[in-house]
């Protein structure tokens, strides 16, 4: 067997926690340490490390702890492994620079389904050809931050090679503020949140007589634990910070 590796949670507790500490149960070559809550003060939260000495820190808590968190890493020398979406764009470039300076390995991953980098994948292929698009995301009523991130990194990904135009009437008004959803880069982001949802994503491209959609659905959250068990093993071998798991798989 590899090396065993120390993993701590933050948020163990939580939806996403709760499956990952099964998740980590049930691999031999990864020691579940504990759930390290970080809203502590500071004394307790270094006993806490000291009692648990984790190689690694897996992060789902929420936009507002994942900054704290990932500072907390870096004085501690652990390397962390982010589910947590909310980061704003400036805080990751930050935690890039942070972390490369460092040398200590880190991976942010906004969705950790193999569906939903596929999914990504898929779009950023079609919008090359089809660049009038619209992304739809749909999430359970209890998250917090909107849009998802992984609807962030999709359009990320698909502005990154879509010609630049403007979409849909030049005339066009909302009577209902906010009806055409929120706008990036020139398109559409639209966020459902409804009871009974877990993680969904449709990516809608129009053009002359013709429609596509890219769908992906996370039915369970067991659906991100093949590429948490993933990252918590690359990130032991990785120097810097990296965001999106697409990384690790190409
Ligand atoms: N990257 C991915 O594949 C996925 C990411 N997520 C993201 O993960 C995050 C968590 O999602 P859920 O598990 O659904 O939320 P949740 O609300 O069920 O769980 C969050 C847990 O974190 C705890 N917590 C809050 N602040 C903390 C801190 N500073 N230290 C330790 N624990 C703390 C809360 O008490 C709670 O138990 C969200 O940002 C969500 O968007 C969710 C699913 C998949
Ligand atoms: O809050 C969630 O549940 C999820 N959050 C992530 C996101 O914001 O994209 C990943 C997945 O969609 C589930």
């Amino acid at each position: 067997m590899d090396k065993q590796i120390r993993v701590a949670v933050a948020g163990a507790n939580g939806r996403m926690g709760q499956e990952v500490v099964k998740m980590l149960a049930q691999d031999a070559q990864l020691i579940y340490t504990g759930n390290l809550d970080t809203r502590l003060g500071s004394e307790e939260i270094n006993k806490q490390m000291e009692e648990m000495k984790p190689d690694v820190l897996v992060d789902f808590t929420t936009p507002h702890s994942v900054y704290k968190n990932m500072e907390l890493c870096l004085a501690h020398g652990v390397r962390p492994v982010v589910g947590t979406t909310g980061l704003t764009p400036e805080q990751l470039q930050e935690m890039t620079d942070r972390y490369k300076e460092a040398g200590l390995g880190a991976i942010i991953a906004p969705n950790f389904a193999i569906g939903a980098i596929l999914c990504m994948k898929f779009a950023a292929m079609a919008a090359k050809y089809m660049p009038h698009v619209e992304i739809i995301e749909l999430h359970h009523d209890r998250k917090l931050d909107a849009p998802s991130g992984t609807a962030l990194k999709t359009a990320e990904m698909i502005a990154a090679v879509r010609q630049e135009l403007k979409q849909g009437h030049p005339e066009e008004a909302e009577t209902i503020p906010g009806a055409r959803g929120a706008e990036y880069e020139g398109f559409r982001i639209h966020s459902v949140r409804l009871p009974g949802m877990v993680a969904h994503q449709e990516v809608l491209f129009g053009s002359t007589g013709q429609t596509l959609s890219i769908r992906h659905d996370s039915i369970n959250r067991e659906s991100f634990m093949p590429g948490v068990n993933l990252a918590i093993k690359a990130v032991m071998s990785m120097y810097g910070l990296i965001y999106g798991l697409e990384h690790l798989i190409d």
